[in-house]
């Protein structure tokens, strides 16, 4: 999905204020621009509504900074694609090089919101602020969450304390990191949570409150590069069960360049498994283990891997770890420097 330069001028706007920061909005779908019938949370159609739609739905978003839409894209969010990633890391990348662009907004679909957000962290060379949001009712819904998220993901992204702090996801009043941000319900507005570490702050109205910040590498520090790239190599997950069979490592090994494994507890799976790892590595097929359960670490272990055949994620959930190994394999298919990026990742 090659997307031309897309025009983005801020003094167009007849609301335009030289005093207030200028944020780009990257608009890609998802409910926070769904549509249905009145007041109904369920039963609409994701992706329905245009980036103006939704700008014109916030009152006096005006006052708190300039704002320039780009429509990516109009979908619901299990149909966007690592291409949607590129694009939406060339346009940033390329977009934070003006000196007038000073933030980013991103409206997602929340479902996949967690994958795009990590994606982004890890290959975006900016400190420019970057949030991610969406919303869990339809833009037509009774006390539609969307206006209040887009509100407060805009006064965070024209905010100079949120510069370096990695890409932050906005939702329900609270500020996430990209890498740990994860959905924790299917339908409440309050949707996401970080597990064990604690959100970076709060949002009240448009005042950005900080408490933490994320230790593990990203943005600028980051040394993912995919500004030549058009596709990223493939990786798919296994989940592990009680009876899984091993023969869905031989399928996937058919179509991907690097497994992950959401092993049961700390990361463990039967011995055929262990058998069927070992053969994996012998093939240069990297296995990354990881927990089906979504929050503490996956270490080293030798009890399930004494010949040290897969590499242990430390405490990132499957389809994150996905994303890394995805971009690892960009670089190197070494176990060693594989297993040094998650634990500095
Ligand atoms: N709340 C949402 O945005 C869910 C929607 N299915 C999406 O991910 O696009």
């Amino acid at each position: 999905m090659i997307m031309p330069s897309p025009e983005v001028n801020f003094t167009a706007s007849p609301f335009y204020n030289p005093i207030l920061k200028n944020v780009v909005i990257l608009a890609t779908g998802g409910t926070i621009a769904g549509s249905g019938e009145a007041h109904k949370t369920l039963n609409y159609e994701p992706g329905a509504l245009p980036i103006q739609d939704l700008l014109d739905s916030v009152p006096h978003l005006e006052r708190v900074a300039n704002c320039a839409g780009v429509q990516v894209s109009n979908l619901c969010s299990a149909d966007i694609t690592s291409e949607h990633w590129l694009t939406l890391a060339t346009l940033i990348n390329t977009l934070a090089l003006r000196e007038d662009v000073h933030g980013f907004v991103i409206t997602h679909g929340t479902d996949t919101l967690d994958e795009t957000s990590y994606f982004l962290n890890l290959v975006i060379k900016t400190d420019k602020p970057v949030v991610i949001t969406g919303s869990m009712r339809p833009a037509t819904a009774i006390s539609a969450d969307g206006p209040l998220n887009l509100y407060q993901s805009v006064a965070l992204a024209a905010n100079p304390e949120a510069s370096g702090q990695g890409v932050m996801v906005v939702f329900a009043e609270g500020i996430y990191s990209g890498r740990d941000v994860q959905k924790v319900n299917t339908f409440k507005a309050n949707a996401f949570d970080e597990r064990d570490f604690g959100c970076l702050g709060y949002m009240r109205d448009s005042q950005a409150f900080f408490y933490t910040r994320s230790l593990k590498k990203h943005t600028t520090a980051a040394q993912f590069d995919v500004s030549t790239l058009v596709e990223l190599p493939e990786v798919s997950v296994a989940y592990f069960h009680v009876d899984a069979n091993p023969g869905i490592l031989d399928y996937l090994a058919t179509i991907s360049k690097g497994i992950i494994i959401a092993g049961a507890g700390g990361g463990i799976y039967s011995k055929p498994w262990i058998d069927k790892v070992g053969e994996l590595k012998n093939n240069n097929i990297p296995v990354v283990r990881c927990s089906r359960i979504s929050s503490g670490i996956t270490l080293k272990d030798s009890y399930i891997d004494l010949s040290a055949n897969s590499i242990p994620c430390n405490s990132l959930v499957p389809q994150k770890a996905r994303i890394l190994l995805s971009l690892a394999l960009t670089q190197t298919t070494g176990y060693e420097e594989i297993a040094a990026m998650f634990n500095e990742y």
